[in-house]
């Protein structure tokens, strides 16, 4: 990949850094940053000033390879943010580093450079043309930055291996199925081998099988091309399935940044807790959030299992172990786990528990 640099800056190990981040739409949005109109709610800013705040002073870092999920509620500002981290939408304050780079400060010509070889996303409505082919649709980001034919057929051919659409590189978009009109949308986004790929509610207007197929999909494509993802979704369960972390947004605001274990075992407040209430403890919360110190006399012999294994899946050989199962978090001994502790998350699930606290 030619890919240039853009205003370098202080390089950190984040892929992303987002500093300070506002969007606020409206005239003179700018003057109500630091004024004590910026603490009113939202409908009082809009009620007094005609502004709407759609992302108020969000700061947050996702690591290289990380997947990164930003979940809320419809007009939280989660479409607004992540049109805001490449320009889309131009913030009103704040600063976004990509790779070392500040988007923030970055030329136009810099800004296209960007998006045609740092980032790609995935819409939810697809974005494909439609009345070009499937592998045209795939090369159309080659073809965009001046690769030449012979390159982008190879490199949209390998793109169609990678994600199933063998047989279908000469159908158009409207022959094919909305799972597979995704499909092709993500073929298109890895073809330009960004650094980092976004998704704005990719699979939120598919059917809930293909739905699951397709997070399945993005899950085994992380795992194969280990991509920095950021992923905007309304829907808890895609987020506790594909987020290393979630960030939880209400009003434009960050409520909570945490992993999937995190948000549900320790939610930052009743908004958080009201979305997690649902979702079955033993498939999320991991040993970490049930192990104990062992009572006096018991035996610390039994099988060995890591901290980060999920409940529901450490359950069988829990319940089968003679003694105690003994924690760990990779050489270091965190204490024990046995039958009653994993059922007392088992029952949890159906009559509310205090909250576990985390060992260090
Ligand atoms: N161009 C705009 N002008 C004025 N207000 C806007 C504009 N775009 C978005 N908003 C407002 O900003 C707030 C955040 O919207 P945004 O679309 O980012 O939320 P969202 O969480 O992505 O919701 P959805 O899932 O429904 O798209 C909402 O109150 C919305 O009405």
């Amino acid at each position: 990949m030619t890919a240039t640099t853009i205003s370098p800056v202080k390089t950190t190990e984040s892929a992303l850094s987002v500093r300070h981040l506002w969007k606020i739409f409206g005239t003179k949005a700018d003057k109500i940053i630091g004024s004590p109109d910026a603490d009113l709610s939202r409908q009082e800013l809009q009620a007094k000033t005609g502004c709407v705040m759609a992302v108020k002073d969000v700061s947050f870092d996702v690591a290289p390879g990380e997947v990164f999920v930003v979940m809320g509620l419809s007009g939280s500002g989660k479409s607004t943010l992540v049109r805001l981290l490449t320009r889309l939408i131009e913030p009103t304050a704040g600063q976004v580093i990509m790779g070392g780079s500040e988007i923030t400060a970055a030329s136009e010509s810099e800004l296209r450079e960007l998006r045609r070889h740092h980032v790609a996303m995935v819409f939810q409505h697809f974005g494909l043309l439609p009345h070009r082919k499937v592998i045209d649709n795939i090369a159309y980001g080659l073809e965009v930055r001046g690769e030449g034919k012979t390159e982008r057929r190879q490199r949209a051919q390998e793109m169609v291996d990678l994600v199933g659409l063998e047989g279908y590189e000469e159908s158009y978009p409207d022959q094919l199925s909305g799972g597979m009109q995704q499909r092709v949308g993500l073929a298109r986004a890895l073809a330009v081998d960004p650094d980092v790929l976004m998704f704005d509610e990719p699979f939120s207007a598919l059917d809930p099988l293909i739905r699951r197929d397709m997070q399945n999909e993005v899950i085994r494509l992380h795992e194969e091309v280990g991509k920095t993802m950021v992923f905007i979704t309304h829907d808890l369960s895609e987020a506790l399935k594909l987020g290393d972390r979630i960030l939880i947004m209400r009003d434009g605001e960050i409520v909570q940044i945490g992993t999937p274990d995190e948000v549900v075992a320790v939610p930052a407040d009743d908004y958080v807790r009201d979305f997690v209430s649902e979702v079955p403890r033993s498939h999320v919360l991991t040993l970490r959030w049930v192990v104990r110190e062992p009572r006096p006399g018991e035996p610390v012999d039994g099988p060995v299992m890591q901290a980060g294994v999920i409940v529901k899946d450490a359950a069988r050989a829990v319940l089968e172990a003679e003694q105690p199962v003994r924690v760990y978090d990779g050489d270091r001994f965190l204490g024990v786990v046995d039958d009653e502790d994993i059922l007392r998350v088992v029952v949890a699930e159906e009559d509310e528990q205090p909250e576990p606290e985390p060992q260090p």
